[in-house]
């Protein structure tokens, strides 16, 4: 699965529901294994599209972060196996999409990755958070998120947040295919049953508070202050431009 919405593959709401389609399609027909990568030269995902959340619309909002819940649900909880090519920056979102495979190999270079929602003034929801301790070791997740850290790709390595660097996309498609193929004797039900059980918590938390979820996001999006962040933030990016 190929992420393409230029510049910088940022999650809006139609992008969302192409992957939420894209991954029912990808169940349904059976795939042995998906790899999920990006059309950009230098970026796998930008996370969520900010102007999703500017000034926004509640109608339209309420079903961005339903959706995202569902993506994650659909990627996070796959039967099939799933690797991330990460040929470029991926924060926030972006790693949290990278974080919910279950290998990544990421292409060398003055890339970063990471959840970096404190630096915006923004909590991580709980699954994000239980994503990365899925990911790396509680202690490494508690610093990285209370310090917005982006690590360079060499960290990265070193905390095992991705497993493998690449010196390009070709060379990351073909390590994704590597850890693919380590299942090749390994009986299929085993395997994602084990995957399953391995995340049942974190699905769970999520499935049971989903309401609760959406409802925390929506009194975000709805608060002044975060409004003003918001605005700054977006502000910045276009000035470094
Ligand atoms: C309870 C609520 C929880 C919410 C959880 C939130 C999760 C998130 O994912 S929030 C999004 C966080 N993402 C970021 O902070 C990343 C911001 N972007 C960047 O750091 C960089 O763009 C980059 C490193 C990903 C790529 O850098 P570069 O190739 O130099 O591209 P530009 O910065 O020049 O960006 C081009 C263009 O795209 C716009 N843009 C970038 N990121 C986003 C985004 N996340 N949403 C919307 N738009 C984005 C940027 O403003 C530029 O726009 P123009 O100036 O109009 O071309």
């Amino acid at each position: 699965m190929t992420l393409q919405r230029p510049p910088v593959n940022s999650l809006n709401l139609d992008l969302l529901k192409e992957m939420s389609k894209s991954l029912d399609e990808i169940a349904k027909n059976k795939s042995k294994a998906m790899i999920l990568t990006s059309a950009s030269p230098k970026v796998f995902s930008a996370g969520l599209d900010i102007m999703e959340m500017y000034k926004p619309d509640l109608k339209r909002v309420e079903e961005f972060w339903t959706t995202l819940q569902e993506v994650w649900f659909k990627l996070f909880g796959s039967n099939f196996i799933t690797a991330a090519a990460i040929n470029g920056h991926a924060p926030a979102g972006g790693c949290l999409l990278a974080m919910s495979c279950e290998y990544r190999v990421m292409t060398g270079g003055n890339f970063s990755i990471g959840l970096n929602e404190t630096a915006l003034g923004i909590v991580a929801p709980n699954w994000f958070m239980d994503t990365m301790t899925n990911t790396i070791p509680v202690r490494e997740a508690e610093y990285a998120l209370t310090t917005a850290r982006m690590f360079n790709v060499e960290e990265a390595l070193k905390v095992g947040l991705i497993d493998e660097v690449a010196t390009d996309k070709d060379d990351a498609i073909a390590k994704c295919k590597g850890f693919i193929g380590k299942f090749d004797r390994i009986p299929a039900l085993a395997r994602s049953i084990t995957k399953l059980k391995m995340r049942q918590a974190a699905i769970k938390r999520l499935q049971d508070g989903r309401r609760e979820d959406l409802n925390e996001f929506l009194q975000f999006v709805q608060n002044p202050k975060i409004q003003k962040s918001l605005e700054m933030y977006i502000q910045s990016l276009k000035k470094k431009a």
